[in-house]
């Protein structure tokens, strides 16, 4: 996706982790939306402090921009306890993850983010740190190879993954709690967006605010980013903070109403036109639309099944008749094109 995608739910730029970072909840009071996942967290994290050890180690699906990060800081916050960052990309070897480990003071937090991309060596050395704080560290090579035991300090593992599908059983058993994020409902969003309006010190009308939320892909990353174009848009045109002005930076940077992305727009688009609706394998569409299967099915998918424009079958992706109509397509579900059969 390139850089200037709105609504891409990744992050896209320093400037916006820099801008995220100070828009971000620090507890779980301020933390909107996700109401059964914060009651959960609350009572795991209570329980912990009651008893005065580390929390269980928690892992936290779903797609990109929904609070993974946020709720990790979250969980060192209201632990009080260091937080360390790392990702399963930077963790190719057994060795980058035990230095990791053997390096965390007690009670810290861990968090792992994309933790289904992580080495597989590191994997399984990670069984063992989760369920008996401690780590075996190869000394030497060949037959002289011994394993030395490290006791490690007590932690708290926050894993985060758009494919907790990709994780191996042994890993997804040893986490205590698994939070699968959803999308954030409107008012929900409105109410990301009316904190994120207070802190940017950017007065804007409710509905104004509600259009942004009806856009944002039920993200609020994506709602904030929004946000932000708006209050340009306000800036440079000395116009109102209201409806009109949402309406003329939205349209300008070609956000739809339902706030669907270009990635989104283009497998809509080869489903209905190239594929008479579908229904079709995830690995054709993606490949269709130059993307990997693995982003079409955790970003894109996700999205497009929950508004209601694809279904998933047995036999493949299917565009809804909300989905031809949305398109301004002919409705002609099932009429297959016989060389993509
Ligand atoms: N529940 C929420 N309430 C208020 N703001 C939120 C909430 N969830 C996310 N945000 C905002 O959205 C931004 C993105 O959230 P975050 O980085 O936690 O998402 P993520 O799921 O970790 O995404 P990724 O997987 O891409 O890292 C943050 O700046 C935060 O301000």
């Amino acid at each position: 996706m390139s850089d200037f995608d709105l609504t891409d739910p990744e992050p896209q730029s320093d400037a916006e982790l820099v801008f995220e970072g100070a828009l971000r909840p620090q507890s779980l009071g301020e933390f909107v939306g996700q109401t059964k996942v914060r009651g959960q967290l609350e009572l795991l994290l209570r329980a912990a402090a009651l008893q005065g050890r580390t929390a269980d180690h928690i892992l936290l699906a779903g797609p990109p921009g929904l609070g993974k990060t946020t709720l990790a800081m979250i969980v060192a916050h209201e632990s009080q306890k260091p937080l360390r960052m790392s990702s399963g990309p930077a963790i190719q070897h057994a060795g980058d993850l035990a230095a990791v480990l053997s390096s965390l003071v007690p009670g810290e937090v861990l968090f792992i983010d994309e933790i289904h991309r992580m080495a597989r060596s590191a994997e399984e050395m990670l069984y063992l740190a989760m369920e008996d704080f401690r780590i075996d560290i190869m000394v030497g090579k060949g037959q002289g190879a011994t394993s030395v035991p490290l006791d490690l300090a007590p932690f708290t593992l926050v894993g985060a993954t758009t494919r907790s599908g990709l994780l191996p059983n042994p890993l997804r058993d040893r986490f205590g709690f698994t939070a699968h994020l959803e999308f954030y409902d409107a008012p929900e969003l409105e109410q990301v967006l009316q904190r994120a309006a207070r802190m940017l010190n950017f007065p804007i009308d409710d509905n104004a605010l509600a259009e942004i939320a009806g856009r944002c892909r039920g993200t609020p990353r994506i709602a904030n980013r929004l946000l932000r174009r708006v209050r340009d848009y306000v800036l440079v045109h000395r116009a109102d903070a209201d409806m009109a002005s949402v309406r003329a930076a939205l349209n300008l940077y070609d956000v739809d109403e339902l706030g669907l992305d270009r990635l989104d727009r283009a497998v809509m688009e080869i489903l209905l036109t190239r594929f008479g609706g579908g229904p079709v394998g995830l690995n054709t569409l993606a490949v269709s639309v130059g993307e990997e299967a693995e982003t079409v099915e955790s970003v894109v998918e996700p999205f497009l099944v929950r508004i209601g424009l694809i279904t998933r079958t047995p036999r493949g992706r299917m565009a809804t008749p909300e989905a031809f109509a949305h398109f301004g397509v002919a409705y002609t579900q099932g009429s297959l094109l016989p060389d993509v059969l």
